[in-house]
């Protein structure tokens, strides 16, 4: 379902995305993982086209990003790790607007926004500003305008920023229940491990842009030797640095500089 080849990030002399490959394949929930600055964001806004690669190739459901970006987009949610939405829409008329930039019919647009209202809780707030809401409820509004057009590939950046232990509930039988049931494909980055751990049906732990382990938290044990370790004992081995070779690391990168490239 999503296919990255070879994917690289340079800003300035500083290269963020490392010469990544994943393999995702349709109906997984696939967790990418790793510490701050790994390149998570960078990797996630490459492949939902929001930033230009400097090198490598993205397929999503055979359309690649680059040739083919109107499709591969249109397949595509992405759920951004801080809510994008309109303070000056009321939650009826945000997600009736995504409709109409997913050119979906009108009667599709209107079962679709009572079906999402209804499921994360926010009906009764469909004619409120979103300007009003709290953070958890625009998170909440921004999952209900990604899933609204049925997205054959949901992307999300950090799930959880802002979800109480309940929203914390809702997403992750959501994510089963769309997998499972509708064939979705979903890519999360994650922080919360036991969120990884509990709804992934595979994992890529990055560092520094580059993909360091991958595979089911099986093979991940295996591949740390520890047969009973959490995903959280195997992240920290894996992604663990000694002093030098932090040094080594931040005196390459400031050495090199970096600029502030923007997307175009
Ligand atoms: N516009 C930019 N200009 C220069 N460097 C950047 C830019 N955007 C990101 N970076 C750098 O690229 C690296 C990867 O950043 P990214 O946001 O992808 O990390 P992340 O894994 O998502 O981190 P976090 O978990 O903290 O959100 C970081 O070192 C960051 O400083």
């Amino acid at each position: 379902m999503v296919k990255i080849e070879g994917l690289v990030k340079r800003y300035g002399s500083f290269t963020a995305v490392d010469g990544i490959d994943l393999d995702v394949k349709q109906g997984q929930v696939f967790g990418v993982l790793g510490p701050n600055g790994a390149g998570k964001t960078t990797t996630l806004r490459m492949l939902t086209g929001l930033l230009m690669p400097t090198d490598g190739i993205i397929t999503i459901d055979g359309h690649r990003m680059d040739s083919d970006p109107v499709k591969a987009k249109s397949i595509t949610g992405f759920i951004p790790d801080r809510p994008y939405v309109y303070d000056k829409l009321t939650a009826f008329e945000y997600l009736s607007f995504i409709g109409g930039l997913y050119q979906m019919p009108k009667a599709r647009v209107a079962r679709r926004v009572r079906e999402l209202l209804e499921l994360f809780a926010l009906a009764e707030w469909a004619d409120s500003l979103i300007e009003s809401f709290s953070h958890g409820m625009k998170q909440r509004i921004t999952f209900a305008g990604a899933l609204l057009p049925e997205p054959k590939l949901l992307v999300v950046d950090e799930p959880m920023v802002g979800l109480d232990p309940k929203g914390h509930r809702l997403i992750k039988d959501l994510f089963r229940r769309l997998t499972e049931r509708d064939g979705m494909t979903i890519l999360l980055s994650t922080h919360t491990l036991d969120v990884a751990e509990e709804v992934c049906d595979s994992v890529a732990i990055i560092n520094h842009g580059k993909v360091v382990a991958r595979g089911t938290m099986d093979q991940l044990r295996v591949e740390s030797g520890e047969s009973a370790a959490t995903l959280e004992q195997v992240f920290l081995r894996i992604t663990e640095e000694t002093e030098e070779e932090r040094a080594a690391r931040v005196a390459l990168r400031f050495s090199g500089g970096s600029s502030a490239e923007e997307s175009p």
